[in-house]
């Protein structure tokens, strides 16, 4: 487990980074945002889209619903009236009386030639009317619609048929028949006439004449009309298609999930049941007929303008993104070069600051530093306390154990010094083995304290492993509160740092205390011996600093 400092820095690392990085975050979290809008409102465009084109295309459905159901009323009524016209007329020839031959020819020109009336007598014989020689034309026993009234199968609640689509065997026109059995016997007079009695009549309707009607009315590009028996056997389509008549589509996934089992709906087909164009599908089954009408509309019509907007709205979008982010980039990146320029610069100032040796503010930057924190102190009205310091005898030092020793307990003097002031106390190395301590803030008793509290950090440990013992001497002094220039400071804190080097070293000396007449005097410590114990020099004992 991470201890718990160790933790802290990895918050504190995750939280610099998460800074460093806070403008891509909250650019991509916008990009994604408004990314997840666009995609919703596409979506929505698009299910609104649908759903207005499946309430247009129901509208149509059921209007042509309500036609076909017409059409097929009429032909019910024409199929109903022969019938009980030969039922009235029974010594009439149903197939030369002119009276007959009138009727028919009226309803074939009321459905302006879209169906013919035709008779199949008992042994399955067909007959056009009229027929002027009586013969039939071919032989229809095997069709449907004859086989569905003699079995009684496929036939609505009234007897009526709606046949597959057949092509016929005398004209090979595509035919869908919609039969009626004609109520036998038509009356026993009728028996004098010659050959089979009359057993069927039926409507044949073209289906290339349905099909041109539906031709004009269906949507281009795809749609289609298709009329369907409710069993799946497709019966006509626009635009027609020879081979999909009398298709058995019942099993069909579509005919099971939807026209198969409800009277009206809509759904999106994938084409797959015939020619695998993806369209949208409306229908609705006839209220009295076994025919269900289906009208499409193929899907690239529907959205063929919306996906054109979509892809130029998708690739501005992503033209967008791509800018926002490449100026993201570039910017971050500009961001980041000036970070490590800045960085570099401020590594830079402090080396240029900073005393290569010992680790400390050099001369330079020191004496800088030094006037600033006067100018504020002389502002604020404070006072400011200046050290001098310099390791006493330093020469022997460097002659006993070389330069390299020398420079060694520059070392070691200057980090233990600075381990004893305050971070705001600023240690400089002025050259050799002189430094001066800038205390700001500080009073003359405080400078004293602190001066000791150095003075005795040297001489406490003997530095290069051995018994060589390092003293220090320090002077004093504390810039006067009214302002006083740095240089002024600093020659009276030098100046009783020669007295303090006149009495004997290792002793700290405030300013204006003059130099005895005989020199190590006043200092307890050997000149360059290890410090006994303390050997303050100063007239009062002060509070630590810190
Ligand atoms: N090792 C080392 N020696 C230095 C450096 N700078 C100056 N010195 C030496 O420090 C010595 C200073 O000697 P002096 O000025 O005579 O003073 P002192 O021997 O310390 O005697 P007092 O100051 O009177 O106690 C000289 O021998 C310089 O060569 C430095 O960076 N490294």
């Amino acid at each position: 487990m991470p201890s718990v400092p160790s933790a802290r820095r990895a918050a504190a690392r995750l939280l610099a980074r998460l800074q460093r990085h806070g403008m891509l975050l909250v650019i991509l979290a916008l990009l994604t945002w408004s990314w997840a809008v666009s995609l919703w409102f596409i979506a929505e465009q698009k299910r609104h889209l649908l759903a207005d084109r499946s309430a247009e295309l129901a509208l149509m459905a059921g209007a042509v619903a309500e036609q076909s159901a017409g059409v097929l009323r009429t032909i019910d009524s024409d199929l109903r009236t022969i019938d009980l016209w030969l039922q009235t007329h029974p010594t009439a020839d149903p197939l030369r009386d002119p009276r007959l031959m009138t009727l028919v020819d009226e309803m074939r020109r009321a459905s302006r030639g879209a169906m013919d009336l035709r008779l199949v007598d008992e042994a399955g014989g067909l007959h056009y009317l009229p027929s002027p020689d009586g013969r039939p034309r071919a032989n229809v026993a095997d069709r449907s619609y004859v086989t569905a009234h003699t079995l009684g199968q496929g036939l609505s609640a009234d007897g009526l048929h709606v046949g597959a689509p057949v092509t016929s065997r005398v004209t090979q026109r595509r035919d869908v028949p919609v039969s009626r059995a004609l109520t036998a016997p038509p009356h026993p007079a009728a028996d004098h006439l010659p050959g089979p009695r009359m057993a069927v009549v039926f409507a044949a309707v073209d289906i290339e004449r349905m099909a041109a009607e539906h031709e004009r009315i269906r949507f281009k590009d795809g749609g289609s009309i298709v009329l369907m028996r409710t069993d799946g056997i497709l019966l006509s389509r626009a635009p027609l298609v020879p081979a999909y008549l009398g298709l058995d589509l019942s099993h069909t996934p579509q005919f099971n999930a939807h026209y198969g089992r409800q009277a009206r709906g809509a759904y999106v087909s994938d084409g797959g049941a015939t020619d695998g164009v993806a369209r949208l599908v409306s229908y609705e089954r006839l209220d009295d007929f076994p025919v269900t009408v289906l009208v499409t509309r193929g899907l690239d019509e529907i959205f063929g303008a919306y996906y054109a907007r979509l892809r130029i709205v998708l690739v501005l979008s992503g033209l967008l993104s791509l800018v926002v982010l490449g100026v993201t980039a570039f910017l971050l990146r500009a961001q980041s070069s000036r970070r490590a320029m800045e960085a570099a610069q401020h590594h830079l100032r402090r080396l240029a600051a900073t005393d290569e040796l010992t680790g400390v503010v050099n001369r330079r930057a020191f004496i800088e530093t030094a006037r600033g924190e006067l100018d504020r102190a002389k502002r604020r009205g404070a006072t400011a306390a200046v050290l001098a310091l310099d390791i006493d005898h330093f020469k022997h030092i460097n002659d006993r154990y070389g330069h390299s020793g020398g420079d060694l307990v520059l070392r070691v003097c200057a980090s233990r010094w600075q381990a004893a002031l305050r971070d705001q106390d600023v240690l400089g190395r002025l050259g050799g083995e002189e430094f001066c301590v800038l205390l700001p803030e500080t009073s003359a008793a405080n400078a004293a304290t602190v001066a000791e509290r150095l003075r005795r950090a040297t001489a406490a440990t003997p530095v290069l492993g051995t018994d060589q013992g390092v003293t220090v001497s320090v002077g004093w002094a504390v810039a006067d509160v009214d302002g006083e220039a740095w240089e002024s400071v600093y020659e009276r804190a030098d100046q009783a740092l020669y007295t303090a080097k006149a009495q004997g070293r290792n002793c700290v000396r405030p300013e204006g205390v003059p130099a005895p007449s005989t020199p190590a005097a006043a200092c307890t410590a050997g000149a360059h011996g290890v410090e006994a114990g303390p050997a303050t020099g100063t007239t009062a004992e002060h509070d630590p600093v810190h």
